[in-house]
């Protein structure tokens, strides 16, 4: 810390991408905690804050009416000084198809230690690239989140895919008195392979239909018994102005794990491609029967810095994006992870939370 006790944070570690910022200024809001990230997006062809990181950081502001110096596009340093989290109903207008869910990846752990239930309407892109699409949100986010004793409500109004965006989505969240330690340790016994392939716009409902079986047969020639149930959907025009298409898989077990794997369209479409792609994902995970997928490992760091308890995950090699989610946590609550390697290759991931405690409810 210097003279001004900002916590400083090196955004070009590692992975060096938005991710880092993100977790940076959430942390600051729920502590308390003045922060400065410098060197933003340093490791990104077009380093700085871009629309995205702009629209979460300003969002953040009006949360906490925070000081705010940096907030500008392609800015490469932010000094950010929270104040109180203010529970309310808060609007973001993209005009891009700047992803939604980055912006509520931001905001919802902010929220979670609001004094009373907040909402956040955000539009731009529900299923944009490098970003979790937003049927992951609600089909692994949420349920990985319930083993802490956090939960929201996630209403997609309008898909958005990119370059148009117009997607529209509300999240509801009550705020939580703690976080619960998270123990993501035991794989259990598969209970349901299912998914949504979806497609809008101009695009036919085949390539839909072509993602869902390619995913149920490669499932089934993987594990001739287990069952695959995956809904082909074409969205209407009231539910997706703009052309785009995708896939989202999951897998739930007995023991709660809930793992994850999708894949959107590109220019040209091959719906078959698509939905072997996801499928071999999600067997991946399944064979190595690890209890939390390769993208939700550095989602669910954040929370398990400040639950109350030692949280623990099971999880295949950790990604960068997971380890500096981790170098970020630990410097902004001052808690340590563990990380093992088990003789199986999987990695178990730990460590005893700040026990952070809502004072405004
Ligand atoms: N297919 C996916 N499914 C679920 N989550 C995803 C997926 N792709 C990316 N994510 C998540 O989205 C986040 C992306 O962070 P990252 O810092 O790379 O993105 P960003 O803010 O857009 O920054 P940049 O533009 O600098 O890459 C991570 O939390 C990652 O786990």
């Amino acid at each position: 810390m210097d003279a001004k006790q900002f916590v400083e944070i090196d955004g070009s570690y590692l992975e060096g991408g938005g991710q880092a910022l993100r977790n940076a200024l959430s942390l600051s809001c729920i502590l308390g905690k003045p922060v400065r990230v410098v060197k933003i997006r340093a490791n990104r062809p077009n380093p700085g804050l871009s629309r995205q990181h702009l629209h979460g950081l300003n969002l953040l502001r009006d949360i906490t009416n925070a000081d705010v110096v940096g907030n500008y596009l392609l800015s490469s340093t932010v000094e950010f000084t929270p104040g109180t989290i203010v529970d309310n109903t808060y609007r973001v207008e993209t005009h891009t198809a700047a992803s939604i869910t980055l912006i509520y990846q931001m905001a919802l752990p902010v929220l979670l230690f609001a004094g009373r239930s907040s909402r956040l309407i955000v539009c731009g892109g529900t299923n944009v690239d490098f970003a979790p699409p937003v049927e992951y949100m609600q089909d692994v986010l949420l349920p990985n989140l319930r083993h802490f004793g956090a939960s929201f409500d996630l209403k997609v109004q309008r898909y958005g895919f990119y370059p148009r965006g117009q997607g529209r989505c509300q999240l509801d969240v009550e705020p939580v008195a703690k976080l619960n330690p998270g123990k993501l340790v035991a794989f259990g016994n598969i209970k349901s392979v299912s998914g949504v392939a979806y497609c809008a716009g101009r695009l036919p409902v085949n390539i839909a239909i072509d993602m869902q079986q390619s995913a149920q047969r490669e499932i089934h020639r993987m594990w001739p018994s287990q069952k695959c149930n995956i809904e082909p959907i074409k969205h209407s025009r009231q539910k997706a102005y703009y052309d785009g298409a995708g896939i989202l898989m999951t897998v739930n077990t007995t023991a709660d794990v809930v793992l994850g794997a999708s894949a959107l369209g590109k220019k040209r479409i091959d719906g078959h491609l698509l939905g072997l792609e996801v499928s071999c994902q999600l067997g991946g995970y399944i064979r190595e029967k690890v209890c939390v997928d390769n993208y939700m490992q550095d989602q669910l760091i954040i929370y398990m810095s400040l639950a109350v308890g030692r949280s623990t995950m099971r999880t295949g090699k950790l990604t960068n994006h997971t380890r500096t989610a981790i170098n970020v946590a630990e410097q902004m609550t001052g808690v340590k992870f563990d990380v093992a390697t088990e003789p199986d290759g999987q990695m178990l991931v730990s460590c005893q939370g700040l026990g952070h405690l809502n004072k405004l409810i």
